[in-house]
């Protein structure tokens, strides 16, 4: 019998990436509420998400479908920046990151039938010291809307990059060696 892929996001960065490395798979929005709980770690947040979501979509499909949730949190000094809600806000979030090295936390959520895959893939990023009149023609551009940390490392925020260690893909939205690596590993059984 042929296993049902299906990803758990709204997000058309992971449609993009989970195609480079899955043929064919179908799409599930698990509407969640993405609220950290108090003094929750970022590891345990961003695993806790994905969690969720894919668990969610399971619960709405069916029990044979492989389903993979995911996360991307971008923490600086164990604080979870999230998604920029106006230019405040995104000031607020590159003014914190501008000079410095922050992490970029992705995690994947694999579930079939019972078993449940999760890994957190960590990158650290080096952004160039930013003024507040390039972090506000940034926030003109619309590109940091939708953004955890404000920013995309593949678009325009690529320019505020000077250093990456990492996964690049995981910053974008989905760790593919390692999630690659796990879903061979669930598909093989
Ligand atoms: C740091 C960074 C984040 N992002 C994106 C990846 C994610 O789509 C988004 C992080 O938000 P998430 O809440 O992880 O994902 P999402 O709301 O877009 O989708 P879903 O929850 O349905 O899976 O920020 C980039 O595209 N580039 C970057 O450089």
């Amino acid at each position: 019998m042929k296993m049902r892929i299906v990803l758990a996001s709204q997000s058309p960065r992971r449609k993009q990436l989970l195609a480079y490395i899955v043929d064919d798979f179908d799409i599930a929005v698990a509407d969640i509420d993405e609220t950290p709980y108090t003094d929750e770690l970022p590891i345990d947040y961003v695993t806790r998400l994905a969690k969720s979501k894919a668990v969610k979509v399971q619960e709405l499909g069916n029990i044979d479908d492989i389903v993979i949730g995911s996360d991307t949190a971008v923490v600086c000094d164990n604080e979870i920046l999230g998604k920029p809600v106006d230019l405040n806000d995104s000031l607020q979030i590159l003014q914190k990151l501008s000079g410095r090295t922050h992490q970029v936390m992705t995690s994947f959520c694999i579930i079939k039938n019972q078993q449940v895959v999760t890994e957190v893939v960590t990158t650290d990023v080096l952004f160039k010291t930013l003024t507040d009149d390039e972090i506000i023609r940034y926030w003109q551009t619309q590109e940091p809307v939708d953004k955890a940390g404000s920013y995309a490392i593949q678009g325009i925020g690529g320019k505020f990059v000077t250093r990456i260690s990492g996964s690049v893909s995981a910053v974008i939205g989905l760790p593919l060696v390692e999630l690659e690596h796990a879903l061979q590993e669930i598909l093989d059984q």
